[in-house]
């Protein structure tokens, strides 16, 4: 099921996530099952990822994977995954065996190995929530439109060349694997990213916005600014 929630600006739209997530996270964990999120990169994320808080759940009892990641050296400033830990996996003491990050450029491996290894160690079972942000032209993950790996099918992880966004080289989830989710969030804040909101609701192609080739098995939901609701 489809839905969108709109709040007022970047400040609440953090700070409702944050909340949303670890209630989401605390009813899994509340199963005996240990959770699997997939984390984005970007702007607002890091805003969320701030908010969270220290006893809100069992942080020690989580997986994070990532959607995509700048193929840049371990611990540059750009990757994803480095953001995260800067905004809360240290501050939160998550233990490194939970944390999946995706192989860094000087990691020995080529990229489209390096990718190819990380697909295979994803697990089969649907990620808990899948955490997307949405770049102004539309893109999700490392998936940019136009580009050849949205019509992949067979690999879950590739490699992309040529990222209009730098960095340009880049590893992401396409979308089998993307799909692969009980929830998918969409986290969308400012004006910038109106049209592909706009779009990506409305008429959109998997072509022009990539962001409209990815449901949730039971829930896709659209947590937005009241800037990036603007078009709708
Ligand atoms: O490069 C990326 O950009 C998008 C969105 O970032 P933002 O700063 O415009 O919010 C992000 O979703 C993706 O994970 C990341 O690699």
């Amino acid at each position: 099921m489809r839905r969108v929630e709109v709040v007022p600006d970047a400040a609440t739209l953090a700070s409702t996530v944050a909340s949303l997530l670890s209630i989401r996270i605390a009813d899994v964990q509340a199963t005996g099952r240990r959770p699997s999120v997939v984390l984005t990169g970007g702007t607002i994320a890091i805003a969320i990822y701030e908010a969270f808080e220290a006893g809100a759940v069992d942080w020690n009892n989580v997986d994070f994977y990532w959607g995509d990641e700048r193929f840049v050296p371990e611990g540059h400033a750009d990757r994803n995954d480095q953001q995260a830990r800067d905004s809360f996996l240290t501050r939160l003491e998550v233990p490194a065996e939970h944390i999946h990050s995706m192989p860094a450029h000087g990691c020995d491996l080529s990229m489209a190995d390096a990718a190819n290894g990380y697909g295979d160690k994803l697990p089969r079972d649907p990620f808990d929530v899948v955490l997307l942000g949405v770049g102004p032209d539309g893109h999700v993950a490392s998936l940019f439109p136009g580009f050849a790996q949205l019509h992949e099918t067979e690999r879950r992880v590739v490699e992309v060349f040529g990222s209009p966004k730098p960095p340009p080289e880049r590893i992401t989830m396409t979308f089998s694997a993307l799909n692969n989710a009980d929830a998918v969030w969409f986290l969308v804040s400012g004006d910038g990213k109106a049209a592909a909101v706009a779009r990506a609701l409305g008429d959109g192609t998997i072509d022009d916005t990539p962001a409209t080739g990815v449901t949730g098995a039971t829930e896709t939901l659209w947590l937005l600014d009241e800037a990036a609701a603007s078009q709708l």
